[in-house]
């Protein structure tokens, strides 16, 4: 059995690790850590965990931590993970950091963006950037994991195939998102009040959100270029999940059966990606509670632009399901295992 530790297990993303994990046959939950609900029962925290789990909440000691499990999940907000990590810590466990601490490599870029001094930069080389899908061998020899962000996965992995082709023109890609209110985490904050979210939709970190350097960074690598792109995100009034619209020029006119072909080249194998039929677009029911990514395409003829669209379900895909797909990989286990969730419809 893999001996889970999660530091932040009382927020969203933590929770969504708890559900995956109880259902998880090679891995037990040792360590349900808060900073707000120590000693508290986390079935209290959680009322659907009631009979479900027994344990109470414990506190954010790595040290400790580290010496009890096999791996650290830390789904806590942006630098904590960061400020625990040390040497000794990575020498005894293995970490899978699902804030943006470790996705960076440029640590001038993640404190641009994240507007905090990085604790540890030392470790941002060794990190693996924990996009199963394209990073599969570096992950499975990692000790420290960087999980990717909701959007950014949803983003990169739609248009991935593509920028790894060159069959777009970089430089033209446009991506306009959106995403469900459990996003934000479960943190009380005005503009995700109900009032404010339902019967409404609305634009946010417009030109300024930090997943843009992210997805820059990451389609970069694929496209073997410097890659600028606009990225505006939407706030929509649902629980969970992500629709990422994404526009580019095509170098040269090529069918839709031509463009399918490339992205079965880089997913026909893939479990978690979906690339849907002619004429079908992604939504983000079909996804919902599970680990897959559904892409759709079109091919705008008048302008030859292709209009690529990709579906998850931000809590699994976006954070909890692949963090499970990463601790998976890392410690040998069938990369699916935990994660064969049937989406919920409707
Ligand atoms: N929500 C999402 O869809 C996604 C989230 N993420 C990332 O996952 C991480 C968690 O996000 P999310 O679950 O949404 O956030 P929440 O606000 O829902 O949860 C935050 C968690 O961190 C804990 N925490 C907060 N501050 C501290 C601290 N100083 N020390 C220890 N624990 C602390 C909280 O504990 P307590 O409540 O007990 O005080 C809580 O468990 C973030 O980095 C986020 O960016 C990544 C992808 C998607
Ligand atoms: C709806 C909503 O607010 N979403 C969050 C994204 C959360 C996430 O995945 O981001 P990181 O792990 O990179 O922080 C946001 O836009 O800040």
């Amino acid at each position: 059995m893999i001996k889970v530790g999660i530091i932040g297990a009382t927020g969203y993303a933590g929770g969504e690790l708890v559900r995956i994990l109880k259902g998880h046959k090679n891995a037990e939950i040792k360590w349900y850590g808060s900073r707000s609900y120590i000693d508290q029962k986390y079935a209290d925290v959680y009322r659907n965990m009631f009979q479900i789990v027994d344990a109470v909440c414990m506190d954010d000691n790595m040290e400790e931590l580290a010496s009890q499990v096999d791996v650290i999940f830390t789904a806590t907000p942006q630098g904590l993970c960061a400020s625990l990590v040390n040497e000794d810590i990575l020498s005894k466990t293995k970490i899978i950091d699902l804030s943006a601490d470790f996705r960076l490599k440029d640590v001038s870029v993640y404190e641009e963006w994240y507007k905090i001094e990085h604790k540890a930069p030392r470790f941002i080389d060794e990190a693996v950037y924990g996009l199963c899908e394209v990073n599969r061998e570096d992950i499975k020899k990692a000790r420290l994991v960087a999980n990717p962000g909701c959007y950014t996965t949803c983003s990169i992995l739609t248009a991935y195939p593509l920028a790894k082709e060159g069959l777009i023109d970089m430089g033209t890609l446009i991506i306009d998102a959106k995403s469900g209110t459990s996003g934000a985490g479960r943190g009380a904050k005005l503009p995700n009040l109900f009032c404010e979210v339902n019967e409404n939709i609305k634009a946010y970190g417009v030109a300024t959100h930090r997943h843009t350097p992210e997805i820059e960074e990451q389609l970069g690598y694929a496209a073997g270029e410097k890659v600028v792109l606009n990225f505006t995100p939407h706030l929509v009034p649902m629980n969970r999940g992500i629709l990422a619209t994404e526009y580019a020029s095509l170098k040269e006119k090529v069918s839709w059966e031509e463009v399918k072909a490339v992205y079965d080249k880089y997913y026909v194998d893939e479990k978690f990606v979906r690339v849907l039929d002619k004429d079908v677009c992604p939504e983000t029911k079909w996804v919902e509670g599970s680990n897959y990514v559904d892409i759709g395409f079109k091919i705008d003829p008048r302008t030859n632009r292709i209009i690529m669209m990709g579906a998850i379900d931000n809590l699994v895909k976006g954070a909890a399901g692949q963090a499970v797909q990463n601790m998976n990989l890392m410690f040998g286990c069938e990369e699916s295992e935990g994660l064969e969730l049937v989406p919920m419809f409707p």
